[in-house]
């Protein structure tokens, strides 16, 4: 469950106060964030990670009210419920693809056979750079090996920006499938802010700021 009620948030530096319209997601459901540049869509996205403080309002995740955690406690919770999508990458880039999905499931404290990377390596057609560092790999291989370690410790919650962006059609397919998959295995939510239309079709719940 996730509930947000009036949450604000202001950027230190500015004198704009953004304001959210209140989320309530129910078990299972899913919810695809629209709306103009600059509107504050990630901003948003961050403040349900806990990356950012709201000025106001209360954002409740499975029943805690993250905007009351410390920050120990708060990484804690985003390590392992939280898996989020950059549009900036996380890899590590001395790692490999597979050791980069090693490395997440260790840092998130999770176990995973070999057999689970592999299977989620290969959904993201990304069996054949599974040796490859990710310097050695393309923007859209990269990305969706962003999506492969947002998704590979089974978090509660998959917050993705734009995880479509710069993949051709098959993989824009492939990974708004895999993040829906994933999602529904582990009775997680998924929540995705986008302008790419051709993923509106994958979401029941939409909302527009
Ligand atoms: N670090 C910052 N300091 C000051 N203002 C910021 C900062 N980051 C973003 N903003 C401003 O806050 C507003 C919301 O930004 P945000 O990135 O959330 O928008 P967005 O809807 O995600 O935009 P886009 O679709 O272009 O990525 C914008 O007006 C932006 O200029």
């Amino acid at each position: 469950m996730i509930q947000t009620q009036n949450l604000t948030f202001q950027y230190k530096n500015s004198s704009n106060v953004l304001s959210f319209p209140n989320i309530h997601l129910k078990t299972n459901e899913h919810l695809l964030i629209l709306g103009k540049s600059g509107i504050g869509k990630t901003t948003l996205l961050h403040l349900l990670a806990g990356l950012l403080s709201p000025k106001t309002g209360n954002i409740a995740i499975n029943n805690v009210n993250i905007s009351t955690l410390n920050s120990k406690k708060l990484d804690k919770f985003r390590g392992s419920n939280i898996g989020m999508v950059f549009q900036k990458k996380h890899a590590i880039p001395s790692l490999t693809v597979f050791e980069n999905l090693k490395a997440r499931l260790y840092f998130s404290k999770k176990e995973k056979p070999d057999s689970y990377l592999n299977q989620t390596l290969e959904q993201l057609h990304l069996t054949d750079f599974k040796n490859s560092k990710v310097n050695e790999i393309s923007e859209g291989q990269l990305q969706r090996l962003g999506i492969a370690l947002s998704v590979i410790h089974n978090p509660q919650i998959i917050l993705a920006d734009e995880p479509t962006s710069s993949l051709d059609n098959e993989n824009c397919k492939a990974v708004i499938k895999l993040l829906i998959e994933q999602a529904e295995k582990n009775n997680a939510h998924l929540i995705v802010i986008t302008h790419d239309e051709r993923i509106m079709p994958f979401f029941n719940n939409t909302l527009t700021l």
